[in-house]
């Protein structure tokens, strides 16, 4: 075997040659660098702690596969493949393991002995906000003070809140269901509905977090304060990569230093908008009720600021809108892709309600067939796609029947939870039976699109309404047709952080009978002054 003299010596020789006089702390600089990376693969691969866990051999001794998986806007899907080819626990980085199992959830996500819970780490660090010196519900990863903010903003998604808020998430679901639908969806070339439900969940949390809406299914238009903050997270991956190569990262940082310096200074000023928004909704002496009401009810102004206010607003309105419109849109391509479905919900709906106005929230929870079909398109893509990382605590832990040593940053991912023959038979086919007693080997504790546990979702009430009273509304009233159907969902999707669907164009034909010339039967208050 070569010794470090022969080494030396051999890279030595052409540099002798020129006389440079940087000769030596070059070489031995070589050396020292290529024995660490060596000698990192070597303990990376055979005698770190996760060694025994399965995987590509790449990813168990460098980041650069998870980096490329993650920036491809494909990595859901190869993080299904790995699951697929190695099982339910796959090393996916040096210090990291994804789960797809219904026991990874409960054992990553949720409390376990003395109700402790793994803690989010630094993948939730530098979200908005952070350089202000604050973080959010979403992003705080100290139990104690997330349970405290949590506490506060419960009050605002219970049931009853939400009921004293309905009238206002429901005057925007119309105007997209009468107005949006109605006129647009008459053109030949039909529309993107996925887009419009995009454009409605913002203008809903926009509305109930910040009391003003956005305005985007007015002026059809994304308002900038989303495009700004949408656009900061699809760098995430970029961001990610940064922090798993940081000397790289640092020069790559300095390169792009003028388009960092343009995103600080976006997000600066979209902080500066939520809190004005805030501000004004706290000056407003109002009845009104939204998200805010009962916060405001309840915060102590010492103890809770106006900003941290803000700063939980934001990124309620980031968790609030994507994930429900994406779960819309999902649910739409699939009942157009399957008419036996389509038909069979159409008939659960059509024949519960006689008018458009008995359309609620309340009305909709007992339509099964309906519930049955939103939990399967959620299934089949769940709204955020990212494998949530949490960081097992000092001493290690069994996750899912393996022992996970302690500093190992673990997720279930939710995609390769659901897309797995080894949790769904027959995985990729659209079948709301399975929700309904009909669920013939399939695991239904794998899918869990809101997560579980304290970090679970907040909205999931709020989400539900959404979507139970916009798709009953916009099936009572239409029929729908998909322009182009040669676009593949899983095929066409990517994820950058939050999913990029394909367009989804549909034409709408108003039923038979169901609009104002004929039957009249529509409603009785507020069709009349958007159309
Ligand atoms: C179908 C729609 C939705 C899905 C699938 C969904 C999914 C999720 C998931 C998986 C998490 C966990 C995130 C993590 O661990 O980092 C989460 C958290 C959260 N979601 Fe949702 N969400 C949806 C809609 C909503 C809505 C409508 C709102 C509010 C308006 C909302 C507010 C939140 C908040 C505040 C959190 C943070 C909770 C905490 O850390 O305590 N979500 N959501």
């Amino acid at each position: 075997m070569a010794s470090f003299s022969t080494v030396y010596e051999a890279i030595k020789a052409p540099l002798v040659l020129t006389g440079n006089p940087w000769t030596t702390p070059v070489v031995a600089l070589v050396i020292l660098t290529c024995a660490y990376s060596v000698s990192r693969i070597v303990y990376n691969l055979f005698f770190h702690p996760l060694a025994k866990f399965p995987g590509p051999k790449f990813a168990a001794f460098s980041n650069a596969p998870f980096s490329y998986w993650f920036n491809s806007g494909r990595q859901p899907y190869k993080i299904l493949d790995l699951h697929r080819k190695y099982g339910p626990v796959v090393r996916v980085a040096p210090n990291e393991l994804s789960f797809n199992s219904a026991q990874s959830w409960q054992d990553i996500y949720n409390y376990r002995e003395d109700n402790k819970v793994f803690m989010k780490g630094s993948f939730y660090e530098g979200g908005s906000f952070a350089t202000r010196g604050y973080t959010s519900i979403v992003t705080e990863p100290n139990p104690k003070k997330h349970h405290e903010m949590r506490r506060l903003l419960s009050h605002s998604f219970s049931q009853q809140s939400l009921s004293e808020q309905e009238s206002l998430i429901a005057k925007t679901i119309d105007k997209l269901v009468l107005d949006v639908v109605g006129t647009r969806g008459k053109q030949q070339s039909g529309f993107d509905i996925s887009r419009s439900f995009a454009m409605m969940t913002f203008d809903i949390i926009g509305d109930l977090s910040f009391g003003e809406t956005f305005g985007c299914i007015e002026n059809d238009k994304f308002h900038p304060w989303i495009e700004i903050i949408l656009g900061a997270l699809t760098q995430l991956a970029v961001f990610d990569t940064f922090k798993r190569f940081p000397i790289a990262g640092g020069v790559v940082a300095l390169l792009l230093f003028g388009k960092i310096k343009k995103l600080l200074a976006e997000t600066w000023q979209n902080e500066e908008m939520a809190i004005d928004s805030v501000n004004r909704r706290i000056a407003r002496k109002t009845t009104r009720k939204d998200l805010m009401t009962r916060v405001l009810e309840k915060r102590n102004p010492a103890e809770v600021s106006d900003t941290q206010l803000a700063a939980h607003a934001a990124d309620i309105v980031l968790a609030g809108s994507d994930t429900s419109s994406t779960a819309l849109a999902t649910t739409t391509y699939y009942l157009l892709q399957n008419s036996k479905t389509m038909s069979r919900l159409q008939h659960e709906i059509r024949s519960t309600f006689h008018a458009y106005d008995e359309i609620c929230d309340k009305s909709t929870v007992p339509l099964p067939y309906l519930k049955a079909v939103i939990l399967e398109g959620l299934r089949l893509v769940p709204p955020l796609p990212l494998g949530l990382p949490r960081n097992v605590w000092k001493g290690g832990a069994a996750i899912g029947g393996h022992f996970v040593p302690g500093g190992t940053i673990v997720s279930t991912n939710p995609l390769a939870a659901t897309l797995d023959p080894a949790n769904f038979t027959d995985p990729m086919a659209f079948k709301p039976e399975r929700w309904m007693g009909q669920a013939n080997g399939d695991n239904l504790e794998a899918a869990q699109p809101f997560s579980v546990g304290p970090r679970s979702c907040l909205g999931k009430t709020l989400a539900w309404m959404e979507m139970r009273t916009t798709l009953a509304k916009i099936i009572w009233m239409y029929d729908l047709e998909l322009v182009d159907s040669s676009i593949d969902w899983h095929r066409d999707s990517e994820m950058r952080t939050l999913w990029h669907f394909p367009k989804l164009m549909v034409r709408a034909t108003k039923r038979a009978g169901k609009d104002d010339q004929n039957g009249g039967d529509i409603i009785a208050g507020h069709y009349g002054e958007l159309v």
